[in-house]
């Protein structure tokens, strides 16, 4: 069913494809010419496959491995990391601890893992420590991955602030201790399961842009004709797509694309990296953006309380938290599900 609702992306029936090698180019129209290619992908579809990336195949070949190794063991065993034992949003996610707001569940586990700050006087509710699991190699495989892949992340900052006609810096100057999380979220497969849950809802992401390599089949995007397009697994590719903040930022010439992944047919890992500037930074369209006269389409946002809000929303220990009065969600927080076209889609299309 067509939907009357305005989307800037195109009808796309396939992600745009763009390689990205020459944004690492040290010649500046090497990189502008690179950082158009995205731009022009970005904006028509907000979702896109990258390669060119430069990540060795080896540190992914070693995230998978540990991956499945910890999800492998028994319940009991990972919940020794449950993250509602955290301070700072890292460890186990069982199956059932995010609620969104439709009340549904998710059919997936995950581990989460952020920036790895180790300084307790700049930890802050999405910043700090991870908790790592008595996994041998686990840590370092991990570490290894997500350090590699914050690096391409800062690249893609920088081409994004040159595919708005920005300076290169604009965004990277920001994202120096970012609390970007890495989440391993295994889906697991039972064919005879009773009710056929999704393995994600319908959602936009809440950062910048997420940095996404899917195992198997199953992720969706919703294009601008209201349609849900499959995004098959692309070898050596990563997938990268628009996020709540990066819409702002971007005064909406960027906008988040909302995506879910059906229910799976085999069992199923991914792993998003979502790239966010520094906690405190200032969410809000570059002034170079507004055109004579206009003003911001977007209430700023603070970074690291856009993202805790939203999180807060959606896990249980934190709801919980926040019933006990132990945490608060900060002023203006907004409600689930406020950027990208998402919502309306669902409303005629589920
Ligand atoms: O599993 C996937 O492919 C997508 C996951 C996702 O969209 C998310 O975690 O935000
Ligand atoms: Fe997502």
């Amino acid at each position: 069913m067509a939907s009357s609702i305005a989307s800037p992306h195109t009808a796309f029936k396939r992600l745009p494809l763009v390689d990205i090698a020459r944004l690492f180019s040290d010649a500046p129209e090497q990189r502008l010419s690179a950082a158009e290619k995205l731009g022009k992908a970005t904006r028509e579809a907000g979702f896109l496959y990258i390669t060119g990336h430069g990540i060795d195949p080896a540190l992914i070949e070693r995230l998978r491995q540990r991956t499945a190794e910890y999800f492998a063991q028994p319940l009991q065993t990972k919940m020794r990391d449950y993250i509602g034992q955290s301070s700072n949003h890292s460890g186990y996610v069982p199956e059932g601890e995010e609620e969104f707001a439709s009340a549904t569940v998710d059919h997936k586990e995950a581990y989460d893992l952020g920036f790895d700050l180790q300084d307790p006087a700049l930890q802050r509710p999405m910043l700090g420590a991870n908790q790592w699991p008595d996994l041998p190699g686990f840590k370092e495989d991990i570490k290894a991955y997500y350090e590699a892949v914050l690096g391409l992340s800062r690249t893609l900052f920088q081409g994004f602030a040159l595919a708005l006609g920005l300076p290169e810096d604009s965004f990277l100057r920001h994202v120096n201790q970012p609390p970007s999380q890495l989440r391993l979220i295994h889906y697991p497969y039972n064919p005879d399961a009773p009710v056929d849950r999704p393995g994600i809802g319908a959602h936009t992401d809440y950062e910048c842009f997420t940095i996404l390599l899917p195992t198997a089949p199953g992720l969706e995007v919703l294009n601008g004709a209201g349609e849900w397009i499959d995004a098959p697994v692309m070898e050596g590719a990563f997938v990268i797509n628009i996020g709540d903040m990066m819409e702002v930022l971007s005064n909406g010439s960027f906008v988040a694309t909302s995506h879910r992944v059906r229910k799976v047919a085999e069992e199923r890992y991914s792993f998003p990296l979502f790239c966010a500037c520094d906690y405190d930074t200032l969410i809000a369209p570059a002034p170079a953006l507004l055109r004579e006269g206009e003003t911001s389409r977007y209430e700023p946002l603070i970074c690291g309380e856009h993202l805790f809000a939203q999180t807060a929303q959606t896990f249980g220990y934190l709801k919980r938290r926040l019933e006990s009065g132990e945490l608060k969600l900060p002023e203006n927080a907004k409600g689930l599900s406020s950027f990208g076209y998402k919502a309306k889609y669902d409303e005629v299309q589920p």
